[in-house]
C-alpha cells in the first residue's frame, strides 16, 4: 500500500484508505471524527524501536464498522453489476454515500443507468447510509465532535467558533489583496495537522482558477507549523482549472481521489472567475447559474460524503441596488443567490491597518454578524500585532 505520511515533530499520520497490506495494524485509520461519523475515537502516537513515529487508532467504542465513506463496489449484487459500477464511477460516483445523496434524476442521466436500476441503487444505498430521522440530542453530539481546521489566527478561529468547519462550505469574499488566497494556502497546510493541533489529518485538494497558487508559500507555512516541507507539498493535490467545464470535471476527479486517500480540505480559489469569462451578458446568465448550481451541489455532496471542509473564495462587485444607500461599504459577492444559498458560512475580508485585515461574518447559520482582525505574515494567516499594524504589506 502506498502511504503518504504527515510528520510533525513527534508524529507520522497515514493518509490512505482501504489498506490491504499486512501492515494495516500499524497504520492509523482515518479519524471518524474527520469523516463526520459519530463514533468517538482516540489517536495514540506510537514511536517504534527505531524511532520511527506512527499513529495508531484506538477505538473507544465497540464500533468496528468501516470508517470513512463506503466504496461504491459494496453495492455489487442484487441486480447491480460490475459494469453498472464502472459507469457510475465514470460519472463521478465512487461511494455509496454519493448514490444515497443524489436525486434519482441525476442517476438516470448516467449512460446505461435505467429508471429501474436507479431505484435499485437508491434502495441498496439507503440500506447502508442512514437517511432517516435522528434526535436533536444525537445531532448535537455529532456536531460537538465536528472537526474545524485552524486558520492560523486564534482570533479568527474564535470568530468562526473554532475554525473552518468540516462537512460544510465556507466562502470568503473580498477585494484583491485582502488575504483570501493566503487563507487558502494556510488552510492547505493546517488541514494536514493532527486534530489536537487544529488540523484535519488529511490531504488537501487545491483547484486554482486564477493562477495564484504559490507552493513557496506552502513551504513557509509548513515550516511555521513544524511540518516536513516536502511531505506537506506532496499532501496538496493541485490543479489549475482553465474553464468552467474543466472546473466541474476536476470535481469528478476529486471524488475519485477522495475515495482512495484521506482528504480533509477542498479549496476552490476562486469560484466565479472562470464563469465571468466563459459566460457573458444577460443572455447567458441562466445557463451560467445552472452550471454554478451544479458545481455548488457537487461541492456540498463532497463535503457530506467525505466529511471534508470546502473553502471557496469569491470576488466582489460594487453594490448598486437599493441596499447600497444604507451601506457605508457597498460591496457584494458575485454569483447571486445560488452561491449565497449554497455556502454555509460566508466571510467578508477587508483591508485593515498595515498588514492587518478584517474578517466579518456575513452569513452563518450559528454565528453572530461580528468581526475580528487578523494579519498576513510569512507563515500565512496570523494574529495581529503592533508590528503588523504599523508595517505596510511586503
Ligand atoms: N510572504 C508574505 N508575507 C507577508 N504578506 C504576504 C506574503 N505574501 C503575500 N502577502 C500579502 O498578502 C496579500 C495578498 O493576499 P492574497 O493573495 O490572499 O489576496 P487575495 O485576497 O486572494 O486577492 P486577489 O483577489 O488579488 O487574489 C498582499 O497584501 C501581500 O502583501
Amino acid at each position: 500500500m502506498t502511504q503518504t505520511a504527515i510528520e510533525t515533530e513527534n508524529a507520522a499520520i497515514d493518509l490512505s484508505y482501504h489498506g490491504d497490506d499486512d501492515d494495516d495494524d500499524d497504520v492509523a485509520e482515518p479519524s471518524s471524527k474527520a469523516q463526520g461519523s459519530s463514533s468517538a475515537t482516540k489517536k495514540a502516537i506510537v514511536i517504534d524501536d527505531e524511532g520511527v513515529a506512527s499513529a495508531a487508532q484506538e477505538e473507544e467504542e465497540e464500533d468496528e464498522g468501516q470508517v470513512g465513506p463506503t466504496p461504491i463496489e459494496t453495492l455489487i449484487g442484487n441486480g447491480i453489476t460490475n459494469s453498472d459500477i464502472k459507469k457510475l464511477q465514470e460519472s463521478g460516483f465512487y461511494t455509496v454515500e454519493s448514490i444515497a445523496y443524489t436525486p434519482k434524476k441525476q442517476l438516470i442521466i448516467v449512460r446505461g443507468i435505467s429508471d429501474q436500476k436507479a431505484d435499485r441503487l437508491i434502495t441498496e444505498a439507503s440500506k447502508i447510509v442512514p437517511l432517516g430521522f435522528t434526535t436533536a440530542t444525537e445531532f448535537h453530539h455529532r456536531r460537538a465532535e465536528l472537526i474545524t481546521l485552524t486558520t492560523g489566527s486564534k482570533q479568527l478561529d474564535t470568530l468562526l467558533g473554532g475554525g473552518i468547519e468540516t462537512g460544510a462550505i465556507t466562502e470568503v469574499f473580498g477585494e484583491f489583496r485582502t488575504g483570501k488566497s493566503q487563507l487558502c494556502h494556510t488552510a492547505a497546510i493546517t488541514a494536514q495537522l493532527p486534530v489536537d493541533m487544529g488540523g484535519g489529518e488529511g490531504k488537501c485538494l487545491y483547484i486554482d482558477t486564477e493562477g495564484t497558487f504559490r507552493p513557496v508559500r506552502l513551504v513557509s507555512i509548513a515550516r511555521r507549523f513544524g511540518l516536513d516541507e516536502n511531505e506537506a507539498l506532496d499532501n496538496v493535490a493541485y490543479a489549475r482549472a482553465y474553464n468552467a467545464d474543466h472546473q466541474m470535471q476536476l470535481l469528478n476527479q476529486a471524488a475519485q481521489m477522495m475515495s482512495q486517500s484521506r482528504f480533509s480540505l477542498l479549496i476552490v480559489d476562486s469560484i466565479m472567475a472562470l464563469y465571468r469569462t466563459d459566460y457573458s451578458g444577460r443572455a447567458e446568465l441562466s445557463a451560467r447559474q445552472m452550471h454554478v448550481a451544479k458545481f455548488m451541489r457537487m461541492l456540498q455532496r463532497l463535503a457530506d460524503e467525505f466529511g471534508i471542509a470546502v473553502l471557496i473564495t469569491n470576488q466582489v462587485v460594487a453594490q448598486v441596488d437599493g441596499g447600497a444607500i444604507f451601506n457605508p461599504d457597498p460591496k457584494k459577492p458575485i454569483g447571486g443567490n445560488i452561491v449565497a444559498h449554497s455556502s454555509t458560512t460566508r466571510l467578508y475580508f477587508k483591508k485593515g491597518k498595515g498588514r492587518n485585515r478584517i474578517c466579518k461574518i456575513y452569513d452563518s447559520p450559528c454565528l453572530a454578524e461580528t468581526e475580528t482582525v487578523f494579519a498576513i505574515g510569512e507563515g500565512g494567516i496570523i494574529d495581529p500585532t503592533d508590528e503588523t499594524e504599523n508595517n505596510e504589506d511586503q
